[in-house]
């Protein structure tokens, strides 16, 4: 069946415009088959109100705790929570249990997130067996089973020649590395920036201890020529060597989250682990830095660490309480309205940033409105403002420092490959 949406807004990829068009796709094909007016022939007509049609969102970073840690997140409530976050399409962080270091955990996680019938999901796996930093994984399976990329995530690979070796291989199988970014024997047991932590009266986490990792991995990227990706960046120094590595030429890109683009470690002056985040929250010149990198590129996407964990688990204080935030839902609303709509950030740039960018780089089908491409959209209004409020999630998570704040730009609907995969308010399967 054909279907054409009438009444609502693209955004122009070229111009950064935004205007009035109509597209039709196939619910068949998953295609899109016409953008243009409201004489394309269709089966079936649904009008909006002036909404945004986006490219479906892409989100190189969540955790979904499946296998392993299900009271946290499964495959079915993170995925729907991606939908609802208007995202296509998520890859997901290997540190479950069993970590996702065998091509069988891959096959699962991917014939599992296919069932849910939501998010594609995209597994990313461990670089070393169970996460240790010693032995490596068997990239060449974990990649015939259909992962996207490698990543230690949840702790760096602290061995500077493992991680060559690593490297090595990644790039003859064309894989891309993506780091977590931590030299441990700088950020030892710290949990907040050091400020942070003088005030709340907890060992403070040295900045500097990612961007001196960032430093080894560039110089090792340079060496074997391996695509690597750079995690939550959250520190000037991280950007300014980004930067610099992008300006020699090292195939590099970079992420950023919401909430270092938002939040700043001067908020936290109580003990609550809803702060409590691995890069912490820094301080306002690495804010500015990384909102800086954002908009020139030197920061290529936006990405979620949707990082899930129970009510209980966040309850325990700052020091005890693992480090996390959720953010699929939250992410556009956020940034659209503390940096878009002040005209920090231009739409386009957040857009592209969240779509054509992260498919680009790491070959998702994807991120793009073109007739004959993926009838994959996030129909995103911008008309209603609401307050963030966790209970209302879909994720198991209610971990979010966001609670209370008031936002525009909500997804209304979620289309991945013709199909609707989210309808704002429908009930929550969990
Ligand atoms: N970002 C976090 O604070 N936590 C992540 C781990 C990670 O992304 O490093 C988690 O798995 O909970
Ligand atoms: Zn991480
Ligand atoms: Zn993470």
């Amino acid at each position: 069946m054909r279907i054409r949406i009438d009444g609502g807004r693209l955004l122009h990829s070229q111009t950064g415009e935004l205007y009035g068009a109509s597209v039709c796709y196939d619910d068949v094909t998953g295609k899109i088959t016409a953008i243009g007016d409201e004489t394309i022939p269709a089966d079936k007509v649904e009008t909006l109100q002036g909404e945004l049609i986006l490219p479906g969102f892409i989100d190189m970073h969540v955790h979904l705790r499946d296998p392993g840690f299900t009271a946290k997140e499964t495959l079915t409530s993170g995925l729907q929570s991606a939908a609802a976050g208007g995202f296509t399409h998520v890859a997901c962080m290997p540190n479950t249990n069993p970590p996702t270091d065998a091509a069988e955990i891959v096959r699962d996680i991917t014939t599992r997130g296919r069932d849910v019938g939501k998010t594609s999901v995209h597994p990313i796996a461990c670089i070393t067996v169970s996460q240790k930093g010693e032995a490596l994984t068997d990239f060449a399976q974990l990649k015939e089973a259909g992962a996207i990329a490698l990543s230690d995530d949840g702790k760096g690979v602290q061995h500077g020649r493992r991680m060559l070796d690593a490297m090595t291989r990644a790039k003859e199988l064309d894989m891309p590395i993506v780091i977590h970014s931590e030299d441990e024997t700088l950020s030892g047991n710290g949990v907040l920036h050091p400020e942070a932590a003088k005030r709340i009266g907890v060992p403070g986490l040295l900045e500097e201890s990612e961007a001196a990792m960032i430093a080894r991995d560039i110089l090792l990227a340079e060496r074997t020529g391996v695509h690597l990706h750079v995690c939550h960046v959250s520190t000037e120094q991280s950007v300014a060597l980004i930067r610099w590595a992008k300006a020699r030429g090292v195939h590099i890109t970079a992420e950023v989250t919401p909430h270092h683009l938002l939040l700043t470690e001067a908020l936290i002056t109580e003990d609550d682990a809803v702060w409590k985040v691995n890069p912490p929250l820094q301080g306002e010149r690495d804010r500015m830095a990384c909102l800086e990198g954002f908009l020139d590129g030197t920061l290529d996407m936006i990405a979620t660490d949707h990082a899930p964990h129970t009510v209980d688990e966040k309850s325990r204080g700052i020091l005890r309480a693992p480090f996390g935030m959720v953010g699929s839902e939250v992410a556009f609303p956020l940034l659209y309205t503390y940096l878009v709509l002040p005209g920090i950030v231009p739409l386009s740039r957040l857009v592209e940033a969240m779509t054509r960018v992260p498919a680009t780089h790491f070959g998702i089908d994807g991120g793009a409105m073109h007739v004959g491409g993926t009838a994959d959209f996030a129909i995103v209004d911008l008309t209603k403002e609401k307050e963030i409020d966790p209970d209302r999630f879909y994720t198991r998570g209610r971990n979010t420092p966001f609670a209370g704040w008031r936002a525009t730009g909500w997804t209304a609907r979620t289309i991945h490959l013709g199909r609707e995969i989210f309808i704002a308010g429908e009930e929550r399967f969990i």
